[in-house]
């Protein structure tokens, strides 16, 4: 324990690649920052080679740590979610005094946070779980932050983060979301219609090279090409950066050709899907992301399928396999494609299409779990206002969120994102597009199941019978489980095994 007068304003715990650059940045800002890590190496190497970035203090242990801040204390900490986040917590707060405030900013799931808060507000710290996107440079340069919690910890905390978060047009992205875990749940949210969105990058891909039979390096133009457009977004930009990348042990060899074809997770996709399947909300086009996941991880099941299952007969080979076979160089322009050379630009605008409308079905579903989850944890979120801090410093920043917050800017209750007029439109004039995209990958061979689940979903949206009143049919036939009818209120039940009768129920 120091005896030594405390002076840091802010802690950070947990110095990885996150708090490392959380701290930096904090540092960066002006702020006297306490860091602390579980080993001290991390702490040390902060130190010394950024020491000269702000006035930090080391703190190794938690003692010395918390004794180094003044009161009330203000603590983040950044460690894996999960057991290391309650081991963190376990340790600290025995230290801490009422009204200090303990900030958990890694990935946590909503209901941890719920359950920490709780439980932490019973000893008179305020605990805020607060979603930070960006990675490891928007934790250092500004990253879009997403604070739960109480309004009490808001208030000392609020100005602090939207000093460190990414600023654009003059507004920082970063606002109250609402208290206990509404911070952790939006961050979920986020990062399940960041999962749909790089499958739906993927499938765009998948197509374009199996389609045209271009190299991975002439794909990078398209996408470049696209985000000047109405696609412009972050991982539109990154997928160019990876598929003009070379192997860097093999010049010549597109380096996306060489990485192992299984896309691995920490948690936080699933994490969605599990919660909208409790909220009964549609989320589709996350799931299918989830799931295409971990269809590309069922390796045994991969390598039986191959060479048993047959393909579309009358797809070149060639196409099939896309020139992207290990080791060799790509194939050249138009070569090997399924689509004629002639077609290849009205092709590749309607992959763009069939990329924006399955997007703009992403953010619906994903906007409608925030609303969903608001309604039943009662957190009183604004939609339009995690549209704003979403405009910048995450991972899925994009051009388009402006039109989602002016979406709901001018309806706060808009039903679905689908049905504001702009997008409305916008999908409307993609659609033909969108469905001759899914035939062709259909007719191909090639899986694009963001693409068709959410085309699916959309039609599932905009007619005006579903196939449910069937469903609901066959349920009081085996079950006796009652329908509503669509003339007289009530539910009602058909005497199935006897004389075919209807009774009202309720
Ligand atoms: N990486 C990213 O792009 C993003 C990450 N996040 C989230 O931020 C958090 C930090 O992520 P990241 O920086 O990548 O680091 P990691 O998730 O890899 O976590 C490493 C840190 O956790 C500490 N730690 C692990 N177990 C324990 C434990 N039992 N007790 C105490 N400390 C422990 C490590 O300490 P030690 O050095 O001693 O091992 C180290 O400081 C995570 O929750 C992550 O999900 C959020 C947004 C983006
Ligand atoms: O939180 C993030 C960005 O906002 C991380 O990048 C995200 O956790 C990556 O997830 P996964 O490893 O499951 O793909």
């Amino acid at each position: 324990m120091t005896n030594e007068t405390p002076t840091a304003q802010i802690g950070v715990t947990g110095l990885a690649t996150m708090g490392r650059n959380l701290a930096r940045n904090i540092a960066r800002h002006g702020y006297v920052t306490a860091v602390h890590n579980r080993s001290d190496a991390k702490t040390k190497a902060l130190v010394e080679e950024f020491g000269h970035e702000g006035t930090f203090v080391p703190g190794y242990s938690a003692e010395e740590f918390v004794a180094s801040l003044t009161s009330p204390r203000t603590i983040i900490i950044m460690v894996k979610a999960g057991a290391p986040t309650d081991a963190v917590i376990d340790e600290l707060a025995p230290l801490l005094s009422e009204g200090d405030i303990l900030v958990d900013g890694g990935n946590a799931h909503f209901a941890d946070t719920r359950r920490r808060e709780a439980a932490l507000r019973e000893r008179g710290i305020h605990f805020a779980g607060v979603g930070v996107s960006g990675g490891e440079e928007g934790a250092l340069l500004g990253p879009s932050i997403m604070p739960g919690g109480s309004e009490h910890a808001y208030a000392k905390l609020g100005p602090i983060l939207a000093d460190i978060a990414v600023d654009v047009d003059g507004t920082p992205c970063s606002t109250h979301v609402g208290p206990d875990g509404a911070g952790h749940f939006v961050k979920m949210v986020h990062n399940g219609i960041e999962y749909a969105d790089m499958q739906l990058i993927a499938e765009a891909y998948d197509l374009l090279r199996h389609g045209l039979g271009r190299t991975p390096a002439q794909l990078a133009e398209v996408f470049e090409s696209w985000n000047s457009g109405d696609l412009e977004s972050f991982l539109i930009e990154i997928t160019a950066r990876v598929l003009r990348q070379d192997d860097p042990t093999t010049p010549g060899r597109p380096l996306v050709d060489v990485i192992v074809d299984e896309a691995e997770q920490k948690g936080t996709g699933r994490w969605t899907v599990q919660t909208a399947l409790d909220l009964g909300t549609p989320v589709s086009g996350i799931a299918e992301a989830v799931f295409a996941r971990a269809l590309s991880g069922s390796s045994a099941q991969r390598k039986a399928a191959q060479g048993v299952l047959p393909g579309p007969a009358e797809v070149p080979a060639d196409a099939e396999a896309g020139g992207a076979r290990v080791g060799e160089p790509g194939g050249e322009e138009g070569a090997g494609g399924f689509v004629d050379a002639a077609d290849a630009e009205s092709f590749i605008d309607d992959v763009r299409a069939a990329l924006y409308a399955s997007k703009v079905v992403a953010y619906a579903q994903g906007f409608d779990m925030i609303r969903a989850g608001s309604t039943e944890y009662g957190w009183g979120i604004d939609p339009g206002a995690m549209a704003t801090i979403w405009r910048g410093g995450c991972i899925i920043r994009a051009r388009f969120l402006d039109r989602i917050r002016e979406a709901y800017e001018k309806q706060p209750d808009l039903p679905s994102l689908l049905v504001d007029p702009y997008f409305a439109d916008a999908v409307a004039r993609g659609q033909e597009a969108w469905r001759r995209v899914v035939v062709q990958s259909v007719t191909a061979g090639i899986p694009a199941p963001g693409f068709s689940s959410s085309l699916a979903y959309y039609d599932g949206l905009r007619r005006e019978r579903s196939s449910a009143a069937l469903v609901q049919g066959q349920r009081d036939l085996f079950g006796a489980h009652t329908y509503r009818r669509v003339d007289r209120p009530g539910s009602f039940h058909v005497e199935w095994g006897g004389d075919l009768s209807e009774s009202q129920t309720a």
